[in-house]
């Protein structure tokens, strides 16, 4: 049978040779690298239809002696492995290119691309080598089946509440003011009180936020909930409790699912944009109508002495829980803005990781 030689197609990178040989059916494949020279022979069908192949190639740089082989039914695909990391301006030692060696432009890259891909792939068993080193929490999946069961009830709860106003405020219109907290109140204690787990949560590391946002907007409402509409009946039908409870839900009806959203690693971009943007003129109105409340509960605390503070005899009865209220509005503006400036950099956080992705 006479003896060949095949067509050879060859690429690099900085640390390996691709040499591709156009030989399907490829038999008794016999490749080794001798004192830096690659020897090929086998049996296949060629250039020159079925025939034994063979070639020889003496790199220019030393190569390593272990040779990687794939035959496939068109080819053989061989990889040799260089010594040193470099880039070769050539492959063999020859200065002319033998006639059946070409360049494999399925697989070439000049000097930058090549390098460009080696930073990729370092990068990338930098990456996996970090997450296989950070140890997979074992309690995981709890602790996500916990954060979503209560962003749950708290979302059913707060839809409920939302809901329920809609509904009344388009029946009754603005008669639906002044019995909203009587309709809605038992509801809306079952998910303040709840929402205290809202500190618990970053507090115990269950969610990556800070405590005090959390504490300033939990303990913000709770003051209004309970002591200014709670505790005050004449509090009770006053128009104030409409908005401020109304306020309040529209922004959870769409933290809390975008909240379950994340326990399952998914997010949808229109919840995620609502989620971080009607809270800029929800969180100022919201305060506002508290304050509002707070100014109209100031006569009342006057007038019922309910939790006024007892005073020595001589400086007369007791001190009316009115002045502590006073010091609470300048409390609710400063907790406004520690929020809004907080609320505002998990936007821009948000948004621009997400806008890092899509490029
Ligand atoms: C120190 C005591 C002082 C007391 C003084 C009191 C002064 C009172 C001041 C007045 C307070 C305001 C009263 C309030 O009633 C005003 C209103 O609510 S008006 C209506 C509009 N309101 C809003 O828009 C605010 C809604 N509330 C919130 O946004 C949060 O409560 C807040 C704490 C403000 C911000 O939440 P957070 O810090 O959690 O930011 P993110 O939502 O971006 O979440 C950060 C990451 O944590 C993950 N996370 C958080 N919670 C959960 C959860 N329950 N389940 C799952 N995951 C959760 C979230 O996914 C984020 O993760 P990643 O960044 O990976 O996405």
């Amino acid at each position: 049978m006479q003896t060949l030689t095949p067509h050879v197609y060859w690429a690099q990178r900085h640390g390996e040779i691709y040499l591709r040989v156009e030989l399907s059916d490829a038999q008794n494949l016999d490749i080794s690298i001798q004192k830096n020279v690659l020897y090929f022979r086998a049996q296949g069908h060629g250039a020159k239809g079925d025939n034994e192949y063979e070639f020889s190639l003496e790199f220019l740089e030393p190569v390593k002696t272990e040779v990687t082989q794939k035959s496939t039914q068109r080819q053989v695909n061989i990889t040799v492995q260089k010594q040193e990391c470099s880039w070769w301006d050539r492959l063999t030692m020859q200065e002319r290119k033998p006639l059946f060696l070409a360049p494999d432009f399925d697989r070439w890259l000049d000097e930058s691309d090549a390098e460009m891909e080696l930073r990729a792939k370092e990068e990338k068993i930098n990456k996996v080598t970090i997450e296989s080193r950070i140890p997979k929490d074992p309690f995981l999946n709890l602790k996500k089946g916990y954060l979503f069961m209560y962003n749950l009830v708290q979302f059913l709860g707060f839809s409920w509440i939302f809901v329920n106003m809609t509904v009344r405020l388009f029946i009754l219109r603005e008669d639906s003011f002044y019995d909203t907290f009587h309709t809605i109140a038992d509801m809306m204690y079952f998910c303040q009180m709840l929402a205290v787990a809202e500190v618990i949560n970053p507090a115990l590391g269950l969610v990556k936020t800070g405590v005090i946002p959390a504490l300033i907007q939990v303990v913000g409402r709770n003051v209004i909930l309970f002591v200014i509409f709670g505790s005050l009946e004449d509090m009770q039908n006053k128009a104030v409790v409409f908005f401020v409870f109304y306020l309040w839900s529209i922004i959870e009806i769409f933290r809390y699912p975008y909240y379950m959203l994340a326990c399952i690693d998914t997010q949808w971009k229109m919840l995620t944009w609502l989620r971080y943007t009607i809270w800029m003129p929800l969180y100022p109105l919201g305060v506002l109508a508290e304050a509002v409340a707070v100014i109209q509960s100031l006569a009342i605390f006057d007038e019922t002495r309910l939790y006024s503070i007892p005073l020595p005899k001589a400086l007369g009865q007791s001190l009316s829980f009115s002045y502590v209220l006073q010091i609470y509005l300048v409390l609710m503006f400063l907790g406004l803005f520690i929020n809004f400036r907080h609320l505002y950099k998990q936007r821009r956080r948000r948004f621009r990781s997400k806008k890092r992705k899509a490029n």
